[in-house]
């Protein structure tokens, strides 16, 4: 089976931007297209998405790593381009924007920002406090870190990536052999540190601590913070790729109002109502959301 136009039309586009770092694709297009009737492209549905938006008040939620920066092998060096950040400027300032990622805010430079999973947030022109702030001090833990980078240290390719409120620990560059030993450290890690809890992502096990709240409840936040919440008259926008993003899309998904959308060359079990392939669609996505608020605004 032949690629789809659109998909087809962004290869090309994309192999004249894509950095030789980034994760290779490798999508079965039959099953890819059997998927896309439960969870469409959100460029192909776009207007139809747009129809019931008119009148309402829009609000975009952002990933980082996989929707707006492309995977790469070294989180270091996972940049959004230079066009991606201009059209999320764009968007930033048609619709109230927040990028909600498992980064620490620190590493993050746009808008509202949401880092650790949601657990730190901050506006551009106030903090956001979240009440519980009793997990800052467990959260904050080194001695999980010193632990863990004394025990990993002889496996090849691992990387420890703090977070502030959660520590990474990638295995993308670790041998598959290498792999068992890992965990195992990282269960012994935890079994020692019982508070603490693990989740995990694109070849990422996640170390976080024991507070019940995730990206729904940072997006729910956000909102509230947004005064945005409550109304019927509101159509939050969450665009994002891994795990960590379905916890949004189940809010929006119960809610029943607003727009998930996930982004994946590959089928993939999601709450999400909608798809986007990857990051350059995702880029294209908001530059019609940007171009569709002038045309409103003009009309
Ligand atoms: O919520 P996100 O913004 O998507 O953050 C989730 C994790 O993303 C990063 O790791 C992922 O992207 C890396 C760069 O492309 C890739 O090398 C890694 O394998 C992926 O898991 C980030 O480094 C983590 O700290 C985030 O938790």
């Amino acid at each position: 089976m032949g690629l789809p136009k659109l998909v087809a039309k962004l290869s090309n586009l994309n192999s004249t931007s894509r950095s030789k770092f980034e994760e290779e694709k490798k999508t079965d297009w039959q099953s890819y297209n059997s998927w896309l009737k439960k969870h469409p492209s959100a460029l192909d549905r776009f207007q139809k998405m747009m129809s019931k938006a008119e009148g309402k008040k829009i609000a975009v939620f952002l990933d980082y790593d996989g929707t707006l920066s492309p995977i790469v092998s070294d989180p270091e060096i996972a940049y959004m381009t230079d066009e991606m950040r201009s059209v999320v400027h764009e968007v930033g300032c048609c619709f109230p924007t927040s990028i909600i990622s498992g980064r620490s805010r620190d590493k993050l430079d746009n808008i509202y920002y949401a880092g650790s999973h949601g657990m730190d947030i901050m506006a551009p022109s106030q903090a956001l406090r979240i009440k519980d702030s009793k997990y800052h001090s467990k959260a904050v833990d080194r001695r999980i870190q010193k632990s863990l980078k004394e025990r990993t240290t002889a496996i090849e390719g691992v990387k420890i990536e703090d977070n502030k409120f959660c520590l990474s620990v990638h295995f993308r560059n670790v041998s598959d052999e290498d792999l068992s030993t890992l965990e195992e450290h990282v269960n012994s890690i935890l079994e020692e540190h019982p508070y603490f809890r693990l989740t995990s992502g694109k070849k990422v096990l996640e170390i976080r601590p024991p507070v019940n709240w995730d990206k729904g409840h940072a997006l729910e936040y956000l909102l509230n913070s947004l005064g945005l919440a409550g109304s019927s008259d509101v159509l939050p926008i969450y665009i994002g790729d891994d795990v960590s993003d379905e916890d949004a899309f189940e809010l929006i998904h119960h809610k029943r109002q607003g727009y998930s959308i996930i982004v994946t060359s590959e089928p993939r079990e999601t709450w999400a109502s909608h798809s986007l392939y990857d990051t350059t669609e995702v880029m294209l996505f908001l530059e019609y959301l940007a171009k569709w608020k002038k045309s409103v605004l003009a009309s």
